[in-house]
């Protein structure tokens, strides 16, 4: 039996975790919960799975979670960041998922590790703001970060029983998102709600906003850079508006090995969960002749240059990547409330980047400054568009 804590639970990857643990009772319990706002899911996954202790945004919300519940929830409820902490590195868990959105992820990810605990890890932005720390941290206390982000687990499975040296490159697929076919002079007018709609992933607000940027598939070159040691040069990416191949890894011989399946995110959260094992999931099978066709073309930088920008930022190194997603987070807030435009995402970041002398990226509170430094910047720049 695996003793489970989630980070983010009531979040898209969070619910889909809990799915996968629902169907498997005898292979995991679920021991801490952490979420921001959202009680009534929260309250009602506490009633289902039975945590000790669950961790909410603030203490105000800890008081308003209790009264939800019974008293026959035995639960501890704990707030904040030090209480998703807690979460992460307190409840005696074999392996923490991780799944908040953003680079909040950060601290309590690293709190596993320090702990000892593995990591099934869906929050890129974690290794995009300190991919360097982090995988020292892990290498140090010798504990694994396996992929759930669905092109990692993808490359994560195709490289089992093969030789890190032999690999060439790694190719990324993307779906190219809901705006893969629009001119740049449409890409001017669309709307979050437009952005929102992805053509193939149910997915939280965030990394849709990034899916249809090309932001998201930028964070993944870096996030797999990290993971498996490949310079920028060695990453490409292949836009597959399918989304059935979720990447392949390219060998010295020229095989090229794929991983494919339906676009659902069950199926890398289980592998995540069970590895090395596989679960038997109740999901629909894969059918080959209902797909049709499998099509690739190469991402358009000059339309999406937030992809471009992230090439740039890991060619950069030191802490250029976290001033990108820093930036990036603020930026897609900032369209999600319709305070500037699709194209103004690309123009903050790039501002942002431009602005910050690159340094060596050695220590977490340098990871956790220049993040904030880049945030500021960003929200100067977006209150400079408005007055
Ligand atoms: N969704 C997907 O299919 C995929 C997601 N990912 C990555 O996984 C991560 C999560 O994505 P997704 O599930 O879509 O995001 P969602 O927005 O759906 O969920 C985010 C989760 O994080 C919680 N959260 C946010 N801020 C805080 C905070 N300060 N303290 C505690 N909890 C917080 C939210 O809580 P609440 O809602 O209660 O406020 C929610 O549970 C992202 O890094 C994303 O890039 C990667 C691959 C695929
Ligand atoms: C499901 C998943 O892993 C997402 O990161 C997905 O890849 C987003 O789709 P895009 O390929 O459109 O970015
Ligand atoms: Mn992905």
């Amino acid at each position: 039996m695996k003793k489970l804590a989630v980070l983010g639970s009531t979040g898209s990857i969070g619910r889909n975790v809990l799915d996968v643990v629902r169907q498997f009772p005898d292979k995991f319990r679920i021991v801490g919960l952490a979420a921001g706002r959202n009680l009534p899911q929260l309250a009602e996954q506490v009633r289902l799975f039975q945590p000790a202790l669950v961790s909410v945004a603030s203490r105000e919300l800890a008081r308003e979670l209790s009264l939800l519940l019974s008293s026959a929830n035995n639960v501890r409820i704990v707030a904040g960041p030090e209480g998703v902490q807690e979460v992460a590195a307190g409840t005696q868990a074999d392996l923490v998922v991780s799944a908040m959105v953003g680079a909040v992820g950060l601290e309590p990810t690293l709190a596993a590790i320090s702990q000892g605990i593995g990591v099934a890890l869906a929050n890129k932005e974690t290794l995009v703001t300190a991919g360097p720390l982090v995988m020292e941290a892990a290498r140090r206390r010798q504990v694994p970060i396996i992929p759930i982000d669905s092109e990692h687990s993808a490359i994560f499975q195709a490289i089992q029983g093969n030789q890190p040296q032999d690999i060439r490159r790694l190719w990324l697929t993307a779906s190219g998102g809901p705006f893969r076919c629009k001119t740049k002079e449409e890409l001017a007018s669309v709307t979050f709600e437009e952005a929102l709609r992805h053509p193939n992933w149910s997915m939280g607000p965030k990394i849709t906003i990034d899916s249809a940027t090309l932001m998201n598939k930028g964070l993944e070159v870096i996030e797999a850079s990290v993971l498996f040691h490949l310079p920028a040069e060695r990453i490409e990416v292949h836009v597959h508006p399918q989304s059935i191949i979720h990447s392949l890894v390219e060998y010295i011989d020229g095989s090229v090995i794929a991983q494919l399946g339906i676009p659902d995110m069950r199926v890398p959260i289980s592998y995540a969960l069970a590895y090395p094992e596989r679960l038997p999931l109740d999901l629909p099978p894969l059918d080959l002749f209902q797909v049709g066709q499998l099509s690739f073309e190469p991402p358009d930088l000059e339309r999406f240059p937030c992809l471009r920008l992230a090439f740039d930022a890991l060619k950069a190194g030191g802490d250029m990547p976290a001033v990108l997603n820093a930036a990036n987070e603020i930026a897609v807030a900032a369209f999600l409330r319709g305070a500037i435009s699709f194209l103004d995402i690309p123009r903050i970041i790039f501002q942002v980047m431009t602005a910050h002398a690159v340094q060596p990226l050695t220590s977490l509170g340098q990871a956790l400054a220049v993040d904030q430094w880049a945030r500021q910047s960003a929200g100067q720049i977006i209150l400079s568009k408005r007055e």
